[in-house]
């Protein structure tokens, strides 16, 4: 591979701590070309890792490396590489959408002469050249998204790093982010955080869990499957005993219209012979690499 076209992001050992808080306990990483699905429960290191990759943070120990160099020795020529979208950001009363992307387009360093040309450019991507003019509190959540990944894309970054960028959309909103997130992620190295498992299934090849500030790369998420396949049962709540229960992962309970309790487990073996065997989803794939916690 020529040295040009190598992107290769690795995290090695990386330890962040808050007060007593170990937030990133050991996080090791190896990310290329493509996009990564990184999904764990609430407080599990993911934005404290993003920020680490976004070289916002200082790791305390272990290192993170762009192709061999150290991300935070390689300062403005790193941060020229990286796109990031905060879960939440804000932005001067004062400036509307054109304002605030000319003013982003200056913090990143692009040369002036370059600025209407790139800051057009992601309007069109994220279709929001028509409402240009609006200020920050008359946009819509929606817009508010389209603006955050406008402002991450500006200066053609390879490397994206989206932290939770469909939370709180609607169904129709979120598909159009999407498909806007797929166009824009091809040779680059994306990484998505979210809570929406669909945006998973839908977006990216890769699956990450982290858990309790640890992350493990679980690769290709249909390969993934493989894991569970066979595993994932359906059955009557009343007809398990208390031993195979606590055994299992136990995935979902819901009612069915005869009122008895179906409970959805993980478990090797078929827990009573009326059990009934399912697909695995996603879902299903997170509890079972966390342990159902
Ligand atoms: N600035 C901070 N000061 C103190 N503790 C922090 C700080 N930022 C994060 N933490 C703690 O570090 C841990 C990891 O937080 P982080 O925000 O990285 O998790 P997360 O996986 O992104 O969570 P969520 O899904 O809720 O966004 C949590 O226990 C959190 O309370």
């Amino acid at each position: 591979m020529q040295e040009r076209d190598r992107m290769e992001l690795k995290v090695s050992n990386v330890r962040k701590m808050y007060n007593k808080t170990v937030a990133v306990k050991n996080a090791n990483l190896y990310l290329e070309r493509g996009i990564y699905g990184l999904l764990g429960a609430n407080g599990a290191g993911k934005t404290t890792l993003m920020s680490m990759i976004s070289s916002l943070e200082i790791p305390d120990s272990g290192c993170i490396t762009y192709n061999g160099k150290n991300i935070f020795a390689m300062g403005d020529e790193y941060r020229a590489l990286i796109g990031y979208m905060p879960q939440d950001f804000g932005c001067y009363k004062e400036f509307c959408i054109l304002d605030f992307l000319k003013y982003i387009a200056l913090l990143k360093g692009i040369k002036k002469s370059h600025i209407d040309k790139q800051v057009n450019h992601v309007l069109n991507l994220v279709n929001l050249q028509k409402c240009n003019s609006k200020y920050f509190n008359e946009l819509s959540g929606g817009m508010r998204k389209r603006l955050g990944i406008a402002q991450a894309l500006l200066g053609e970054p390879q490397i994206l790093i989206l932290d939770e960028p469909t939370a709180g959309l609607d169904p129709k909103e979120r598909v159009r982010f999407r498909s806007i997130i797929s166009d824009i992620a091809i040779d680059k190295i994306v990484l998505i955080s979210t809570h929406i498992l669909s945006d998973i299934e839908y977006l990216s090849n890769r699956l990450l869990i982290m858990d309790s500030g640890t992350i493990e790369d679980i690769g290709q998420i249909e390969q993934a499957f493989t894991n569970i396949r066979g595993k994932v049962w359906e059955c009557n709540k009343n007809e398990l005993n208390a031993n195979t229960l606590r055994n299992s992962i136990v995935c979902n309970t819901k009612v069915n219209n005869e009122g008895q309790q179906i409970v959805r487990i993980i478990n090797e073996a078929q827990p009573v012979p009326s059990a009934t065997s399912v697909c695995g989803t996603l879902e299903d794939l997170y509890l079972y690499f966390v342990g159902g916690k």
